[in-house]
């Protein structure tokens, strides 16, 4: 498997006034194509900060992230947002996905933004939709789905550009045990399929076991294996 993602050293300190909070230290790891790693750690461990950074939204105070061999501190503004786009899917705690379109448009939205054509966009998506089984669910806006239901509309929207890496940050903290459980499930089955890499943060240690590497953030370093 070729080396995706190379995470060289990063610190991250916030100024805060007067004062700096130290929030990631010399922080190390490699991923690979299809690798899934989850990141535990307490609240304000810097698990949101490290998400972002890796999802080029934050820079770090020192280090480098290597996104296949290249640096993404050399990116310009517009680069990034191209990469963005065609290498990444986010997905969040809270869905975010657009009230006033239907599901099926929601995950349509990241190909239109591509330079796709509207039928080849709602293609892609109608294929995309059916993978995360929501076909019959196409036509529903956001509001009338379930929480699950949403989520797994903005697994399909995060994935229906074939991205590289998927960050996931605690996409299962607003749901039910139950449903969190099949979206784990629905990720794994995806990761399979498709080969995307998966970066998913969680509090939750038992879900954080389920996937086939944990790592977690411990004053500010990056460590192997659960809290
Ligand atoms: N812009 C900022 N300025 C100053 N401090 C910040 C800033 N952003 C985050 N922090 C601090 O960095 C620390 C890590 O925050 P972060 O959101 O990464 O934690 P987290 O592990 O994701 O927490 P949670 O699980 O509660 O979401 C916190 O102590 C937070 O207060």
């Amino acid at each position: 498997m070729s080396l995706l993602l190379n995470c060289e050293n990063i610190s991250k300190i916030f100024q805060d006034g007067e004062q700096q909070v130290p929030v990631l230290q010399n922080v190390n790891f490699q991923l690979h194509t299809a690798d899934m790693m989850a990141i535990v750690g307490s609240s304000g461990s810097g698990k949101s900060t490290l998400l972002h950074i890796l999802g080029s939204l934050d820079k770090p105070s020192s280090g480098e992230v290597f996104m296949q061999g290249q640096a993404l501190s050399s990116l310009n503004n517009s680069q990034r947002a191209r990469w963005r786009n065609q290498k990444l899917g986010f997905i969040y705690q809270f869905h975010h996905l657009l009230g006033e379109f239907n599901a099926l448009e929601n995950v349509a939205m990241p190909l239109l933004i591509a330079g796709l054509s509207q039928s080849q966009a709602k293609k892609k998506a109608t294929a995309m939709l059916e993978q995360v089984g929501l076909s019959h669910r196409a036509t529903h806006p956001p509001a009338k789905m379930s929480g699950g239901e949403r989520q797994r509309v903005a697994i399909a929207r995060a994935l229906v550009n074939d991205p590289d890496l998927v960050l996931a940050d605690e996409p299962t903290g607003n749901l039910d045990e139950e449903t969190a459980e099949t979206i784990y499930s629905l990720m794994l089955e995806l990761n399979k399929k498709l080969d995307t890499a998966f970066i998913v943060v969680t509090h939750d240690q038992h879900l954080a076991a389920r996937l086939p590497k944990q790592t977690h953030l411990h004053n500010g370093e990056l460590l192997d294996g659960l809290l």
